[in-house]
């Protein structure tokens, strides 16, 4: 199992922020994780990665149960793409020393990298369509190359549970639909890492997602195959609005199903 969650809660004072979540990830899923503003995601993913212990429950990952298991060991197995990373990187450090720090997951380079781990920098920036801004300092990439640069970090310590926290946030459709083309790659190479991706856009979610959850006021509204979950009637239940879907190359697109201004 990649992810088991059992009644999970995570209570600040007198608030739930989240409240009997019950999730198994299996390996060779692929999930995605969807919840409007505030509703848990971060608190959850922070649960995931350990760095916030919930008040009641179990959280196991890859299989190591927290609490019986060194945290720093299990995190090396977990890679996590949010834009609060983003925002702690040197800005100054070349695309190559962003991605070789992924190694050993630190902000800068602090340790004289192998000639394996320049090679496979570099095979990672290659594979991203990056191969060009190796020696780019990161600041001056854009929003979209940066993604692909901290994606490609992440994969430099072969994680076998990666985490894409929105990484679609500011791009435009053209970086969009490239950077989803390039996740849909690392969900089919064969012993690639179990993704979850978190979005606000169902329209991101690809086709090798397997699996969705919705999350809302921190508990779990519905999880299950994305077929079964990326529906009118769930989404409609799940928004409070009537919504409309439309399959396009097996993505759902979502709409209102009449004006909000009719509401
Ligand atoms: N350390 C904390 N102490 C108290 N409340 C917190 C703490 N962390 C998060 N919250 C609250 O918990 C709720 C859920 O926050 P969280 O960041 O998990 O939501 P989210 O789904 O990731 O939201 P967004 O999509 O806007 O990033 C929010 O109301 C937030 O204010």
């Amino acid at each position: 199992m990649a992810i088991e969650l059992r009644d999970v809660s995570w209570q600040r004072e007198d608030r739930y922020i989240l409240r009997g979540i019950d999730w198994q990830v299996k390996q060779g899923e692929h999930w995605c994780l969807v919840g409007q503003n505030g509703s848990g995601k971060t608190s959850l993913l922070n649960i995931i990665c350990g760095y916030v212990w919930p008040t009641t429950g179990q959280v196991s990952v890859m299989g190591q149960r927290y609490g019986t298991v060194d945290l720093r060991e299990v995190r090396k197995s977990i890679g996590w793409v949010s834009s609060a990373l983003m925002a702690r990187l040197h800005e100054h450090e070349t695309a190559q020393r962003v991605v070789l720090s992924g190694r050993e997951a630190t902000i800068g380079l602090y340790t004289a990298p192998e000639e394996e781990d320049l090679q496979k920098a570099a095979e990672l920036l290659e594979m991203f369509g990056c191969a060009s801004l190796i020696h780019s300092p990161y600041r001056t990439l854009s929003q979209g190359e940066r993604q692909k640069v901290l994606i490609a970090r992440a994969l430099m310590a072969s994680p076998r549970l990666l985490i894409l926290d929105e990484p679609c946030t500011g791009l435009d459709l053209l970086a969009r639909e490239q950077l989803l083309e390039m996740i849909d790659r690392i969900a089919r190479q064969p012993d690639g890492p179990t993704l979850l991706y978190v979005t606000h856009h169902i329209e991101e979610i690809l086709p090798c997602f397997t699996h969705a959850l919705l999350l809302k006021n921190g508990e779990v509204d519905r999880a299950g195959r994305t077929v079964d979950v990326l529906t009118e009637a769930e989404l409609s239940r799940f928004f409070g609005v009537p919504i409309a879907i439309r399959q396009v190359q097996g993505r759902t697109w979502v709409s209102l199903a009449e004006p909000a201004s009719a509401r």
